[in-house]
C-alpha cells in the first residue's frame, strides 16, 4: 500500500517563488526543495508575469506582496486575467486586514504570513489539496527532529498503537488499560486539540483540518507525541488514534526509531460508531453527521491500510468492539496478559 501513495520527492509538482528579498528567495526555494518540489525563483511580479508569457506554468506560486515594478496584488490580478489557473499563495510580512483582503480578491487561493517554515508550507499544500501525505521522509523527519529539543530516539519506550474507527471506543478502553496495566495514554487527537487551545501558530490549521476530518501533517502530530513521551517519566505508552495513514506511520518510525510492540485494533461497524459519536456529547466540533461521514471515509481509505501493514507483520490484536464496554475490556485484558502475548508470538 505504501508504494501506492505518490511520493512528493518523485512528484511532478512545480512551484514559482516570487520575492524581491534574497533571504526569502533562498529560504522558500530550499523549503520547496526539501519537499521535492521543483521550483524557479523570480524577483518581482513583472518577472512572474513574463515567465508565464514565455509559456511556463506552475502548480503553485508563492507570491510576496510588496515588490518593485509589479507588486504581488498587481501580479496576481494580471496572472488571473491571463487565465493562469495555478494555485497562488500570498506569503507576506505583517499584512493588515485591508491589504490581505485586496490580495485575496486579486485571485489568491491561500495566504500565509512570513517567515515561511516547513510546517507552514505543508499547511499551504494541504489546504490547497496537493497530496503531500506522502513519502518525503528524509525532509519531514529532519524537519521534525530539528524543531524538537532532543528526540524520542534518546528514549525508546514501549509503544502500543491503539487504532480503530472514530467512536470505536479507543479512548474509553485506554482509560481501563491505564488503570490495570500502568501505561500512559497519549491521545493524538487530544494533543492536537490542546495545541489549538494553546493558541500556537499551528492552531488554526489544526482546527480547520479536524473540522474537515482531515489528517493533520505528520510533522505536527509527531512533534506533539515526541514531546509528550519525553516529558513523561513512564516507559510504556498507548498511542491512541495515531498513525492515521501510511505517511504518519513511516514518519513516526523514522523520526523516533520506535516500532510498536503491537497494534490494538478496535473493530466496530460504522452504524454503531455513528450512534456512539452522535451521543458522545463532549462538545466536539467534529462530532456532527457531516464530519463523521468524512472521518469514516478517511478511516477506510487512509487508516485501514496502516492496520493491514501491521497485520502483515503479525502485530495486530483485533478486538470485537461492538459489545458493552465491560465485555470489550475482557477481550482487551486477555491481550495484555503476558501469557496471551507468549501464545501469539509462538503462532
Ligand atoms: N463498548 C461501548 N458500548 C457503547 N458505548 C461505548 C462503548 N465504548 C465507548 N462508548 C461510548 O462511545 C463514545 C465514543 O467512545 P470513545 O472511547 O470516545 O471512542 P474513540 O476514542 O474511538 O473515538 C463515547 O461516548 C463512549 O462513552
Ligand atoms: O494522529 C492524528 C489524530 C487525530 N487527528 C485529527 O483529529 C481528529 C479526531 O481524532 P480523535 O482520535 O481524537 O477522534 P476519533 O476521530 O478517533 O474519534 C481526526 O479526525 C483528525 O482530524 C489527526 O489529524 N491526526
Amino acid at each position: 500500500m505504501a508504494d501506492e501513495v505518490p511520493s512528493l520527492a518523485e512528484s511532478k509538482l512545480t512551484a514559482l517563488v516570487v520575492d524581491d528579498n534574497f533571504v526569502n528567495q533562498t529560504m522558500h526555494h530550499k523549503l520547496l526543495d526539501r519537499l521535492g518540489i521543483k521550483n524557479d525563483v523570480v524577483c518581482n511580479g513583472q518577472e512572474a508575469v513574463d515567465v508565464h508569457c514565455s509559456g511556463r506554468n506552475y502548480d503553485l506560486i508563492l507570491m510576496d506582496m510588496e515588490m518593485p515594478i509589479l507588486n504581488g496584488i498587481q501580479a496576481t490580478k494580471r496572472l488571473r486575467e491571463m487565465g493562469i489557473e495555478s494555485k497562488i499563495a500570498g506569503v507576506t510580512t505583517r499584512a493588515n486586514e485591508g491589504d490581505k483582503k485586496e490580495f485575496m480578491e486579486a485571485g489568491l487561493n491561500d495566504f500565509q504570513e512570513k517567515p515561511l517554515t516547513i510546517s507552514k508550507l505543508l499547511s499551504i499544500l494541504h489546504r490547497l489539496d496537493f497530496h503531500v501525505q506522502t513519502y518525503t521522509m528524509g525532509s519531514i523527519a529532519d524537519a521534525a527532529n530539528k524543531e524538537v529539543n532532543g528526540t524520542a530516539s534518546e528514549k525508546r519506550p514501549a509503544v502500543i498503537f491503539v487504532l480503530g474507527g472514530p467512536g470505536s471506543g479507543k479512548g474509553t478502553q485506554c482509560a481501563y488499560i491505564v488503570d490495570h496495566f500502568g501505561y500512559t495514554h497519549l491521545s493524538a487527537g487530544d494533543l492536537l486539540r490542546a495545541e489549538i487551545k494553546s493558541g500556537s501558530e499551528n492552531g488554526t490549521m489544526i482546527q480547520n483540518m479536524i473540522k474537515e476530518g482531515k489528517i493533520v501533517p505528520s510533522e505536527v502530530t509527531i512533534k506533539l507525541l515526541q514531546k509528550a513521551i519525553q516529558e513523561n517519566g513512564n516507559d510504556k505508552f498507548l498511542i491512541d488514534g495515531f498513525p492515521r495513514n501510511e505517511e504518519n506511520r513511516a514518519a513516526f518510525e523514522k523520526v523516533t526509531g520506535i516500532e510498536p510492540k503491537f497494534v490494538l485494533f478496535f473493530d466496530c461497524p460504522e452504524e454503531e460508531m455513528e450512534r456512539r459519536l452522535l451521543g458522545r456529547n463532549q462538545g466536539r466540533e467534529d462530532d456532527n453527521i457531516e464530519t463523521i461521514r468524512k472521518r469514516f471515509k478517511v478511516f477506510l481509505e487512509s487508516s485501514l491500510p496502516v492496520i493491514q501493514y501491521y497485520e502483515a507483520k503479525g502485530k495486530v490484536r483485533k478486538i470485537h468492539a461492538a459489545k458493552p464496554i465491560e465485555d470489550v475490556f475482557q477481550e482487551v485484558k486477555a491481550v495484555f496478559s503476558p501469557e496471551a502475548e507468549k501464545v501469539k508470538r509462538k503462532q
